[in-house]
């Protein structure tokens, strides 16, 4: 029993469904990984470090060498919500062998490094974008978290949560709603329990749920309002609710009774989505979209041409223009993006040709210097 490195963390996963999970997941597993522990990583604390939990305990774990080496990108690595295998090294230390096969990743555009994506979290089936009625709500960015999440291939639903500060909350989000599309939209409360079944009709159990939004929100808060305790620790009640504090500083996941698994993530104060192909901003924007097939050229910009469609719809009041304006806005940085990539495709082409050159004159017996 390698009673060492087990951790002490609320939340274990002792319910049926999450049981199924790992029974599924072993049944599908070859007979000579049969040994291994199987496990779902629950938080990143650090480079290559991991909490890992599994049916009976959690543990803390390290990256193996040889899954770091063979990584071609950080998307690779790790994420919180995967699947993996460990293996017990001699000291009880487990190292991760594996990433099993994902169901669906969540990512964005890194913050630092722009041209590269960030793993959020993997294996979730659906994203609850969390705002609130104490200033935050912010349309622009709201269609940011949603577009990423959509061209993730993840359901999405727009929670706006602190709805007991506000005297009629579905009225204020009626106008939103429309705007949004396809998206659900539910107010709710993790003071009051309003609206928590806004969360519950849209979830199975066994699922696994994040919620992503900027910092204070709420998020902890309605977490910790599903699971009925305090799973997580959330900012203190302030008097300026409209200040959102840091409060939640890694990823983490969590199993509630009931037989969600919950990712909770800190407060990003920006969200770019990760997309390279121009036609997934239609997915957030259906009504621009549906507009643009009624429009007389197929590249049609919608600024000056004639019979545009989506102008003529902001004419007639039909669409915000400032929904068309972040439209372009998100085309034009998916397009920079593109050039980007492209700029840097060819430098480390450049990088890797001069490589190869020197080692070609070495070999031969001379050098340039
Ligand atoms: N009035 C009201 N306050 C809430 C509600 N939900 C959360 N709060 C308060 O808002 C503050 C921030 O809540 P958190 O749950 O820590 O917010 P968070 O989104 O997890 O924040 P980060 O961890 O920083 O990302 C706390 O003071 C909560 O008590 C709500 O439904 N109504
Ligand atoms: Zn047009």
């Amino acid at each position: 029993m390698h009673k060492a490195a087990l951790l002490q963390i609320k939340g274990e996963c002792v319910n049926k469904s999450h049981q199924l999970i790992f029974a599924r997941y072993r049944s599908q597993l070859d007979p000579d990984k049969q040994h291994l522990l199987l496990a779902r990583v629950s938080s990143v604390m650090a480079k290559n470090l991991l909490a890992l939990s599994f049916p009976g305990g959690q543990v803390l774990a390290v990256v193996g060498g040889a899954l770091q080496h063979a990584a071609a990108s950080p998307l690779d690595l790790p994420a919180v919500g995967d699947m993996v295998l460990a293996q017990w090294e001699a000291d009880d230390k487990a190292v991760v062998v594996e990433v099993l096969p994902r169901r669906s990743i969540l990512q964005r555009r890194s913050v630092g490094r722009q041209t590269v994506p960030q793993l959020i979290a993997a294996n979730i089936d659906t994203v609850f974008v969390v705002t609130s009625f104490a200033g935050d709500f912010n349309l622009r960015r709201l269609e940011r978290y949603v577009l990423a999440v959509l061209a993730s291939h993840i359901q999405c639903v727009i929670l706006v949560n602190k709805c007991d500060l506000v005297d009629d909350p579905v009225d204020m989000l009626s106008d939103f709603s429309a705007v949004l599309g396809r998206v659900p939209i539910h107010p709710t409360s993790a003071v009051s329990r309003e609206g928590l079944d806004g969360i519950e009709c849209h979830v199975n159990p066994g699922d696994t749920i994040c919620f992503i939004g900027s910092s204070g929100v709420g998020k902890s808060s309605l977490l910790n309002a599903l699971a009925g305790e305090e799973l997580m620790e959330t900012a203190p009640l302030r008097r300026e609710l409209t200040k959102g504090r840091h409060t939640t500083t890694m990823r983490q996941m969590l199993y509630l009774p009931s037989g969600l698994t919950v990712i909770d993530t800190p407060g990003m104060r920006e969200f770019a989505p990760w997309i390279t192909d121009e036609s997934c901003v239609d997915m957030a924007f259906e009504d621009i979209a549906l507009a643009a097939t009624r429009c007389r050229y197929d590249d049609c910009s919608h600024t000056v041409e004639p019979d545009c469609a989506v102008v003529q719809g902001v004419e007639d009041g039909e669409i915000y223009e400032e929904r068309v304006e972040a439209y372009r806005e998100l085309i034009e940085e998916i397009r920079e993006l593109n050039q980007q990539r492209t700029l840097r495709g060819i430098a480390k082409q450049d990088h890797e040709r001069r490589g190869r050159t020197r080692q070609h004159k070495k070999k031969k017996g001379y050098s340039s210097r």
